[in-house]
């Protein structure tokens, strides 16, 4: 049986005449099955709920959140920026929920896994800021996903991170570099007081951040290590670290 219940914040999306409160299945599915615990899908209601009270009720009946990837990007007025088309699509209502769930997760010490826009928020959270059309600036890689029908194409593997060796992520993966996948056209600009740098790529971008003084598991990647964690040692490695250590805290929790 399965010990520990995990958050996922959902997106809003448009379809069918209708607005949805969705996750792509990858992430309740690595959830799921890397990291051995249940996934919970916690609707995008940010906007309508009373600030932490609601958040609280939420987070005191799970074990762990994690913050999935996403095609729209954080709302700029967040980080001091102005919207723009060019910069859209948005989702307000997921900002309005993640981030907010982001900070109160920290304060309780409940395990934290941001994944690709989550390190993104994760940063904004805290108040760092984003840095967009990052494959623009010259010397840059092209961190922007493939385009192709095959999702197995688009999350292919293809670039090498470093990892720092005094960091949570080198603990867990017991390796300098790693290889990942790349699906963003943001990353991190100025970084968040509070966290610190686990991994770049080799143009300098960051690729992991941890919280600093945290009472728990608190990691984001730029990367998407969900897509393959049933079969690429590093993602499955990060993902059942996150997983035990919401395990661990359910178990404290109930004593
Ligand atoms: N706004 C971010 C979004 C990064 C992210 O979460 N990408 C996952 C999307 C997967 C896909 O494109 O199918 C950015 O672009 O930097």
């Amino acid at each position: 049986m399965r010990s520990a219940i995990v958050a996922i914040p959902a997106d809003t999306r448009e379809m069918d005449g209708y607005v949805w409160h969705a996750s792509p299945s990858q992430y309740a599915s690595a959830a799921f099955k890397a990291a051995d615990v249940i996934p919970l899908i916690v609707p995008a209601l940010g906007r309508d709920l009373s600030g932490y009270t609601e958040i609280d009720e939420i987070l005191d009946r799970v074990d762990g959140v994690m913050i999935s990837g996403a095609r729209s990007n954080v709302g700029p007025e967040l980080y001091g920026q102005e919207p723009t088309p060019e910069n859209g699509p948005y989702d307000a209502d997921r900002d309005a929920t993640s981030l907010p769930l982001i900070r109160r997760t920290i304060e309780k010490g409940i395990p934290l896994l941001a994944i690709c826009r989550g390190i993104q928020e994760l940063n904004v959270a805290l108040g760092g800021t984003l840095a967009t059309e990052i494959q623009e600036t010259p010397g840059n890689l092209d961190h922007r996903r493939p385009e192709h029908d095959d999702p197995d194409i688009r999350f292919g593997i293809r670039q090498e991170i470093a990892v720092e060796r005094e960091s949570c992520l080198f603990d867990i993966l017991q390796e300098e570099t790693a290889q990942v996948n790349s699906l963003h056209r943001q990353a991190i600009g100025q970084i968040a007081p509070g966290l610190t740098i686990e991994a770049r790529t080799e143009d300098g971008v960051i690729e992991a951040v941890s919280v600093d003084g945290a009472k728990a598991f608190a990691l984001g990647v730029q990367w998407h290590p969900e897509y393959w964690a049933q079969s690429d040692h590093a993602s499955y490695r990060l993902l059942k670290a996150f997983g035990d250590a919401a395990r661990e805290y359910a178990w404290k929790k109930r004593g």
